[in-house]
């Protein structure tokens, strides 16, 4: 009798935040009382299937540990890599080595720039991926007209066509898949100079659809320093920003 699921979360936050600017990496930004972090990491754990969640900090990152210090669901690894794919890769092998998590276990990737994911999207990610054989993540119908550039040559970015929108959905976090199959597919595309911006597209490169589940607004994730305040006004949380 094999023994049932269980579900781990894996926040990549060994980033430094670039498009963010600053001193602090966003993962560190105040959102109210606590860092971005910290809300993306209790979201995953507010749904108790989720038995713990590993944190993946760069080496040198001190904070983590300090933020994170004696909780029972929260492990820091610090083994983040050079690309989000290659921070998610190191993660994975320390869990399948370390921790024993086999081949009927999930991993639910969530970045840990998506402080806002509601406990009732989380749910509906696991209850609906876990019965779909390649997994699933959350994304959002594109409901702009989206329209694909050039660059001229004196630097204008001009419209080269419009992108039909009816059938795109922009991926957002987290992405759930059976841990071993991850790593595997992340391999594999890392090899072959795959380029991978999320981990759905990984488990695509294997030739399976991963199932798409209705996210929502307020998980957009922070990548520019102005989503900050955008996120706050959407969680309630404007007039609390340091
Ligand atoms: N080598 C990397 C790069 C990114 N991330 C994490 O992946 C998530 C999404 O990445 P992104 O928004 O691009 O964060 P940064 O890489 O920090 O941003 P930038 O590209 O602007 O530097 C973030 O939680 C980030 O911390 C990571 O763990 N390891
Ligand atoms: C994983 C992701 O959040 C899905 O939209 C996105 O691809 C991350 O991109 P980033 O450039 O690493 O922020």
């Amino acid at each position: 009798m094999a023994r049932p699921a269980r579900y781990f979360g894996l926040i990549p936050a060994g980033g430094v935040g670039k498009r963010f600017g600053g001193d602090t990496p966003k993962q560190y930004a105040l959102l109210g009382e606590l860092t971005v972090l910290e809300r993306s990491v209790n979201a995953m754990l507010a749904d108790d299937r989720v038995v713990r969640v590993y944190v993946v900090v760069s080496k040198d990152d001190t904070q983590a540990e300090r933020l994170f210090e004696g909780h029972p669901r929260v492990q820091v690894l610090k083994v983040a890599g050079r690309e989000r794919a290659n921070t998610v890769l190191n993660a994975l092998q320390h869990l399948l080595e370390q921790f024993k998590i086999d081949d009927t276990d999930w991993v639910l990737v969530h970045d840990a720039a998506r402080p806002g994911l509601s406990l009732s999207a989380l749910k509906r990610l696991i209850d609906e991926a876990s019965t779909h054989v390649a997994g699933g993540l959350l994304a959002l119908p594109v409901a702009d007209t989206l329209k694909k550039v050039n660059r001229t040559e004196d630097g204008e970015v001009v419209v080269q066509q419009t992108v039909p929108r009816d059938s795109l959905w922009a991926a957002q976090t987290p992405q759930m898949f059976r841990a071993q199959a991850l790593a595997l597919a992340i391999t594999e595309c890392l090899y072959k100079d795959v380029q991978l911006t999320d981990d759905a597209s990984a488990i695509e490169t294997m030739g399976i659809s991963p199932l798409i589940v209705e996210g929502h607004l307020e998980n957009m994730k922070i990548t520019h320093s102005a989503d900050l305040h955008t996120v706050a006004t959407l969680l309630g949380l404007e007039g609390k920003l340091a």
